[in-house]
């Protein structure tokens, strides 16, 4: 039966990547991007200020919404302080299985926990199912009309604090206008536009960085 994209990037993962190397299971996904076939990784231009807003917020608590094959997840987990947590949500089962064997393979599975099913489900779940507090950094990586639904909610379950960063991509393609509305008019955020590319592409895309102000 014919492969999926999921699993010929999984397959590039274990043909071109280091067992417990998350630095080369990043650089296999971007290969296989920019030479076989494009997939909606976060990309390594956008990676790049991904990895530098993970090491300034320096979390013990991280959300992913939206984990497709789990680049972004390796990044970030790759990025973590000893004892610190990402949970990554992803609806779709077979991304999520394709994700569980990448994010194995980089070696940093103890330190992710990744749950099938909607994000609207699972968020009001996160305190007493995973007895998390607070989110410290919530990357926003699923679909689009789901970005402001998911920050209200996040707000209403009181799983943000003072200081929480939310960082959201594809603000500019496919775009989240209702997001950007909200949270660069809200008080309770100061937020910031970090122009750069769509992955693997030249088409323009930027991340929003948010900042909780409580
Ligand atoms: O859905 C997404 N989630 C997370 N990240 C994404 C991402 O980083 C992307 F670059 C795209 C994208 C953008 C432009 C394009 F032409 C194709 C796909 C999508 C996306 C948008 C609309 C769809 F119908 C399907 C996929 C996503
Ligand atoms: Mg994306």
């Amino acid at each position: 039966t014919q492969s999926t994209r999921p699993q010929r990037l999984l397959a590039a993962v274990h043909k071109k990547a280091t067992r417990g190397n998350p630095r080369s299971v990043v650089k296999a996904i971007d290969e296989f991007c920019n030479q076989n076939e494009w997939a909606m990784n976060v990309g390594n231009e956008k990676g790049e200020i991904l990895d530098s807003v993970v090491s300034e917020t320096n979390p013990g608590c991280v959300l992913e919404l939206g984990t497709y094959c789990g680049y972004s997840t390796v990044r970030i987990a790759s990025l973590l302080p000893p004892h610190a947590q990402l949970i990554t949500l992803e609806f779709n089962p077979d991304n999520a299985a394709v994700a569980r064997q990448v994010i194995a393979w980089a070696g940093v599975a103890e330190k992710v926990r990744l749950v099938e099913g909607e994000s609207g489900e699972w968020i009001p779940k996160m305190k007493e199912q995973f007895g998390v507090k607070t989110f410290d950094l919530v990357f926003l990586d699923h679909w689009k009309n789901r970005y402001l639904l998911d920050t209200k909610l996040m707000e209403e379950c009181g799983l943000l604090k003072k200081g929480s960063v939310l960082l959201a991509d594809n603000v500019v393609c496919p775009g989240a206008p209702d997001y950007l509305e909200y949270i660069r008019n809200s008080p309770q955020y100061k937020s910031q536009f970090f122009k750069s590319h769509l992955e693997y592409t030249k088409a323009e895309d930027g991340l929003e960085k948010s900042v909780f102000l409580g």
